[in-house]
C-alpha cells in the first residue's frame, strides 16, 4: 500500500485536494475541514471527509451518466485515506462550473434581482427567495483562481470558451443529471435546490462527470418538512455552524473580518451528525457500513 506522499500534489481546493497516481489516473481526497462565510473553519469535522466520499460513490453508482470513478477501495490509495479518496481517471476537464439550480437562492437570486433572470437565463416576475423554478436552469460559472468567487457566465460565454456543441453538451448533460438527482432527492424527502459539476473530456471526446458529486459541499439541500418559499431556507448540513458563528456566544463578528473561532464540542458533534444524516437518506444505507 502506497503512502500519499509518494503521489505528487497537482491541485489544492480549500477543502480536498488532488493527486497524481499515474499518467492516467488521479487520487481526489476530501478533508474534514467545513467552511462557512467563506472561511475555512479551524475546526474540523471528524468523518465529514469520509461521507461526502461517501455520497459521491452513491451517486456515480444511482446516475447512469459516464463518470470519472474508478475505485474508492483499491491497493493504490494509500490506507491513511482510505474511504476519504476517489481514485479517477484523468479527463480534459472543461473550464466551467456546471451549476443546476431548480430553485432561486444565493447569487442566483442576486442576479435575478438585478435582471430579472440568472446569467441571461430570463425568468417570470414574482419570484422570491427559495421559489421553485418553473424548470430547472443552466446557471454556469468560471472556475475563478484560489481566494477569488466564481463569476456568473452567460451562455455565449460557454460557447466561446469551449465551442457551440460542446456548450449544448454539457447544459444537456447538466440539466439531464440534475433533474435525475433531484427527482430521487425529493423521493428521500430532501430538496435538491442547485448542484455543480464538473465536466472533463475522455480520450474519445466523450463527456464525462468529474469530480466531487452531489455533495453538501457541491449543493444545497433543504429538507422537504419545513420548506417555506420566501425565507432562507436553513443549509441541511452547515445552518447549525453559520447560527453558532452570528450567535453572542461565539464572540465573533462577521463584518470584523477576523478569522472564525473554534467550534464548540456540541456544534461539532450535531454537524457531524447533519452530514452523516444527509448521507443515510439520501443513500438509504447505513454510514457504519462505509469503510
Ligand atoms: C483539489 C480539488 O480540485 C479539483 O479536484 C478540481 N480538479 C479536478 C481535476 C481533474 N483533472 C483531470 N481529471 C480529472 N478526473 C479531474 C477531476 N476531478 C483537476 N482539478
Amino acid at each position: 500500500m502506497p503512502s500519499l506522499t509518494e503521489y505528487p500534489q497537482v491541485a489544492a481546493g480549500k477543502i480536498r485536494e488532488l493527486y497524481a497516481v499515474d499518467d492516467d489516473h488521479l487520487l481526489l481526497v476530501a478533508s474534514d475541514k467545513i467552511s462557512a462565510y467563506d472561511y475555512v473553519l479551524p475546526t474540523t469535522i471528524p468523518d465529514k471527509g469520509r461521507v461526502l466520499t461517501a455520497m459521491s460513490v452513491f451517486w456515480f453508482d444511482l446516475l447512469d451518466v459516464p463518470n470519472h470513478l474508478v475505485a474508492w477501495d483499491d491497493p493504490r490509495i494509500p490506507a491513511a485515506v482510505r474511504g476519504r479518496a476517489l481514485l479517477v481517471r484523468r479527463l480534459a476537464m472543461q473550464p466551467v462550473e456546471c451549476v443546476a439550480r431548480g430553485y432561486l437562492t444565493g447569487s442566483g437570486l442576486t442576479d435575478y434581482r438585478k435582471t430579472g433572470g440568472v446569467c441571461g437565463v430570463p425568468l417570470p416576475q414574482g419570484l422570491v427567495e427559495a421559489s421553485k423554478l418553473p424548470e430547472p436552469i443552466f446557471t454556469p460559472t468560471t472556475k475563478a483562481e484560489v481566494g477569488r468567487h466564481d463569476e456568473a457566465m452567460e451562455f455565449d460565454a460557454v460557447r466561446a470558451a469551449v465551442g457551440d456543441e460542446l456548450a449544448v453538451k454539457l447544459r444537456e448533460a447538466t440539466l439531464s443529471t440534475y433533474a435525475k438527482a433531484a427527482e430521487h432527492a425529493l423521493s428521500r424527502g430532501m430538496i435538491l435546490a442547485d448542484t455543480k459539476f464538473e465536466f472533463g473530456l475522455d480520450d474519445s471526446g466523450e463527456i464525462v462527470l468529474g469530480d466531487e458529486v452531489l455533495t453538501p459541499d457541491s449543493s444545497r439541500y433543504w429538507a422537504v418538512d419545513g420548506y417555506q418559499e420566501g425565507q432562507v431556507q436553513p443549509a441541511f448540513d452547515k445552518q447549525i455552524v453559520r447560527d453558532w458563528l452570528v450567535s453572542a456566544e461565539s464572540g465573533w463578528q462577521r463584518s470584523s473580518g477576523e478569522l472564525p473561532p473554534e467550534l464548540p464540542e456540541h456544534v461539532v458533534e450535531s454537524t457531524r451528525s447533519r452530514y452523516i444524516e444527509a448521507y443515510e437518506r439520501i443513500s438509504g444505507k447505513s454510514f457504519a457500513e462505509w469503510p
